[in-house]
């Protein structure tokens, strides 16, 4: 909204008031560099498993199973960030890590996809549908893996989490390796069919759902029987040897590191065979001599490296550390709650170039200069993301070597509306796409922060409702100014699915509201906020979005 019709309510906006931001702060008390690469595209379906009874973790194998009550899957990756920070005290360590770029940024956002034209035949709501976040954790033999995943398990009970076990994927010795099984190594990569847990982990991050192995640790066979896993929030990834298989590695958004010491773990070891796979003491003893610590020196250990997250894990009480994990996952999994509810709502995929505007942006001390060229920047990249949900036709053009290149054409017929006045600092954006472009602008006005918005001035093109919309605007808080506008539109007969609304900053009520309550709408944002203050501004937020990108 202009200044001048600010004046004489200099304080009725959400976003007026205050100004500078509040210092980026969230619910999580860690910054995990690695897990920002969770990014996400899309939405699925609601659906809800009981929980099973908890499953002996002997034979036959857990082979992971439901966990928690089915949300949806996640993510797709980004970033290829590393990160390091120590916690003293805490007995946690968060160690750099060697996540590879490969694991970045799976393609999947269906830009170029018509309704029901996928190439799989999924449905548009299928195809949207996100990677969940894998969490691998290895350690030693008996170092209490299965009772850090229980814990992580515990917290993280409002989502659906999986658990593949490696011990599941154990290949069925020969009947050669059987007559020596004394002299058997199961601590060797070797042991295990990668493979198979690699097909595993694959088909649920596809949100697909997966047959686990059974595995006969007296038998040392696989069971007739598989388990099925089905697709999750969540995957936690748990083996000895699962931060040492690159292949593995490079599926997990978060490793972890369970570092137990070894007297510990043999005690702990010579007890669960015994008990529980009918081993005597003896060739445990054996085992663990010829085997088990040899293998642990020359994989498991040098493992710690690639860890993120390095857990003491001595009586099992690490709970600070467990605490740490599950508030970071939960502050990421929130905000993508909302692209699994809401299969209208895109986020622009995340990476660092990005982040940097943002952080420019949002600092209070950036210099005006700083403010408008970083925005400018961004939103550049949200109208072209924006662009890219349009429709389009097939286009095939020759090529200067004199080739055919099979290619589309851009969408004809469109126009922006900019929600006057943040939402004018996106058109120069939209100009710079679309040379040409109509453009049309609304004003609502509010009185105050709990007050009914009214529509004060609008110009539209005249055949705006044979037109698909850009509405713009660079912030939405409680998402009532955004929606006013939507109805303007809507009352010009514009189709709400011919609307795409672009913002910058969103917070979850203003998506709730906008994606709510016009499905057909698509609503793109660069990045989702904790919340709302007491006067209804975005939080961490920008500040005076307007204030700072059109005043002297
Ligand atoms: O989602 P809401 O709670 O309705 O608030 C969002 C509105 O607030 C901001 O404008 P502002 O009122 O600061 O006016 P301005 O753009 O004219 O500076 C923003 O640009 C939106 O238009
Ligand atoms: O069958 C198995 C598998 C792992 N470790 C063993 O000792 N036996």
């Amino acid at each position: 909204m202009s200044s001048l019709q600010r004046q004489g309510t200099p304080d009725t906006s959400p976003l007026l008031s205050g100004g500078s931001a509040p210092p980026h702060a969230s619910s999580s008390p860690l910054r995990i560099d690695r897990l920002d690469r969770i990014d996400s595209r899309s939405s699925r379906d609601f659906a809800w498993h009981p929980h099973p009874p908890p499953m002996p973790g002997s034979s036959p194998s857990t082979g992971g199973g439901f966990l928690g009550p089915r949300l949806g899957s996640s993510s797709s990756l980004g970033g290829g960030a590393t990160g390091y920070q120590s916690i003293e005290g805490h007995g946690l360590t968060l160690s750099r890590s060697s996540s590879s770029a490969a694991d970045v940024f799976s393609a999947g956002s269906g830009l170029l996809l018509r309704e029901g034209e996928d190439p799989e035949g999924r449905s548009p709501r299928e195809r949207n549908r996100r990677c969940p976040f894998v969490i691998g954790v290895a350690g030693g033999t008996a170092s209490g893996k299965t009772t850090v995943c229980d814990k992580i398990i515990q917290r993280l009970h409002d989502q659906c989490v999986v658990m593949l076990n490696q011990d599941s994927f154990y290949r069925s010795l020969t009947e050669e390796e059987m007559q020596d099984v004394e002299n058997y190594n199961f601590d060797s990569p070797d042991a295990f069919d990668t493979p198979a847990l690699l097909e595993c982990l694959e088909q649920l991050k596809a949100g697909r759902h997966c047959e686990v192995p059974t595995y006969d640790f007296t038998q040392h066979r696989r069971g007739s029987e598989t388990r099925k896993v089905e697709p999750a929030d969540v995957i936690i990834l748990e083996g000895i040897l699962v931060l040492h298989m690159q292949e593995l590695r490079a599926h997990c958004n978060m490793l972890v590191y369970v570092d137990t010491d070894d007297d510990v773990r043999l005690a702990r070891r010579i007890q669960r065979d015994v008990q529980h796979r009918g081993r005597d003491i003896a060739s445990v003893i054996h085992q663990y001599t010829i085997f088990v610590k040899p293998a642990f020196d020359q994989y498991v250990a040098p493992s710690r490296r690639y860890a993120d997250i390095i857990i003491p894990w001595q009586r099992g009480d690490n709970l600070v550390a467990i605490d740490l994990i599950t508030q970071h996952i939960s502050l990421k999994l929130r905000c993508h709650d909302l692209l699994r509810i809401y299969p209208n709502l895109e986020l622009l995929p995340s990476n660092f170039q990005i982040r940097g505007m943002h952080t420019i942006i949002r600092d209070a001390s950036s210099s005006k200069n700083d403010f408008v060229f970083y925005a400018d920047r961004l939103n550049r990249l949200i109208v072209e993301a924006g662009l890219g949900h349009l429709p389009f036709q097939e286009k095939i053009v020759k090529t200067p070597t004199g080739h055919r290149y099979v290619g589309v054409d851009f969408t004809r017929g469109i126009c922006g509306v900019s929600i006057i006045r943040s939402g004018e600092a996106m058109e120069t954006a939209l100009r710079e796409c679309c040379q040409g472009i109509k453009l049309g602008k609304i004003l609502v006005h509010r009185h105050g922060p709990h007050e009914e918005e009214e529509v004060i001035y609008e110009r539209l093109p005249s055949d705006i409702a044979q037109r698909h919309v850009l509405l713009l605007d660079p912030l939405v808080g409680t998402g009532r100014t955004a929606c006013r506008a939507v109805e303007v539109l809507l009352a010009r007969g514009v189709q709400q699915d011919k609307i795409l609304f672009l913002s910058m900053v969103a917070a979850p009520e203003a998506i709730h509201k906008l994606c709510g309550s016009y499905p057909g709408m698509k609503v793109l944002t660069s990045e989702i906020d904790r919340g709302l203050d007491e006067d209804c501004r975005i939080v961490p937020g920008i500040g005076e979005f307007g204030e700072r990108y059109f005043s002297d």
